[in-house]
């Protein structure tokens, strides 16, 4: 085995991952409640694999209702080494179009009614999300993505919105003046959740639209969506094997950016004050930074 473990969580258009060897699917329950579906796990080559379908198979949680929480906490507590998020966006440049992949390494939140922390009363933390992705998985899944076919960019910033509504015409505009690349609803607090779990995390965002700022092009709905995406689930799942194949032959060593320590540098609540109920449940996803 090489070390690698890889996470998958899958969006929309993404609800199962085929060709994985000695294939099981398991029932968890996390102190977070439950993940949006079973984890099916696998192996390819000297690879293991844990795939979550975000919306749960069927698509039957909007972005608003995924238990985020417990999707980045189960996936730690069945041993990931890392997270690869597969996400269908909309395009906010004329050079990104539907079909191609963004491999995000910046996002801007705007989602505003999600729990975004595993800390808290009894156990505070404050992590850094300057550089949110981690720079060496997105270069790999963004390779592969490249070997898989896929028109790549490799860099953007990804506006991530509340929902489930899409955005109006002048929300548009404006996150295209404010530099934004991609716009999508699920992104965060992902991100944030895993850097909180030391986990290393990249999006490879698929693009299925213009979202609505483009004169003469119809705003975006579902059924566009649902459209490119049955292409571009052909081409992530390759990416997937692809990736998978090629980290079997190469020994996983620690994340460049110390993405697996960070909670050394973002625990802030006075020891001999931690409160004892939160440590125990926070044994899931930090247990190496509180040494419990
Ligand atoms: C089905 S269109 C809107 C939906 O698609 C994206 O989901 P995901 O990021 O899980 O692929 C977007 O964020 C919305 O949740
Ligand atoms: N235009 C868009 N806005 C938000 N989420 C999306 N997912 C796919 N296309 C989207």
């Amino acid at each position: 085995m090489s070390g690698w473990k890889l996470g998958i969580i899958g969006g929309s258009g993404l609800y199962a991952l085929d060709g994985l060897e000695d294939r099981r699917e398991t029932e968890v329950e996390t102190p977070w409640g439950a993940p949006s579906d079973r984890l099916v796990s696998g192996r390819i080559g000297g690879v293991e694999l844990v795939f979550l379908p975000r919306h749960g198979r069927g698509h039957r949680l909007s972005p608003g209702e995924v238990p985020y929480r417990a999707n980045i906490a189960a996936l730690k507590m069945a041993g990931v080494t890392d997270i690869l998020s597969i996400s269908a966006c909309g395009s906010l440049q004329e050079a990104y179009a539907p079909g191609h992949t963004v491999a995000v390494d910046q996002f801007i939140d705007r989602t505003v009614s999600r729990a975004s922390s595993f800390f808290g009363a009894g156990l505070v933390a404050h992590v850094s999300m300057a550089e949110p992705v981690c720079a060496r998985l997105s270069a790999l899944a963004a390779g592969a993505m490249e070997a898989a076919g896929g028109t790549v960019h490799r860099g953007g910033t990804y506006l991530a919105m509340e929902g489930p509504q899409f955005s109006s015409r002048a929300e548009s505009h404006l996150y295209r003046q404010w530099g934004c690349d991609v716009i999508g609803m699920t992104a965060m607090p992902e991100a944030k959740l895993a850097r909180e779990a030391e986990l290393p995390y990249a999006t490879l965002a698929m693009v299925t639209d213009y979202d609505c700022w483009r004169a003469d092009t119809e705003a975006v709905s579902v059924t566009h969506v649902l459209e490119i995406m049955a292409q571009n689930t052909a081409l992530a799942r390759r990416a997937i094997l692809l990736l998978a194949a090629r980290l079997s032959g190469t020994p996983r060593t620690p994340s460049p950016q110390g993405i697996e320590s960070c909670l050394d540098s973002a625990l802030i609540t006075a020891p001999q004050l931690r409160d004892p109920v939160m440590i125990d449940k926070l044994q899931a996803i930090a247990g190496r930074a509180l040494g419990v």
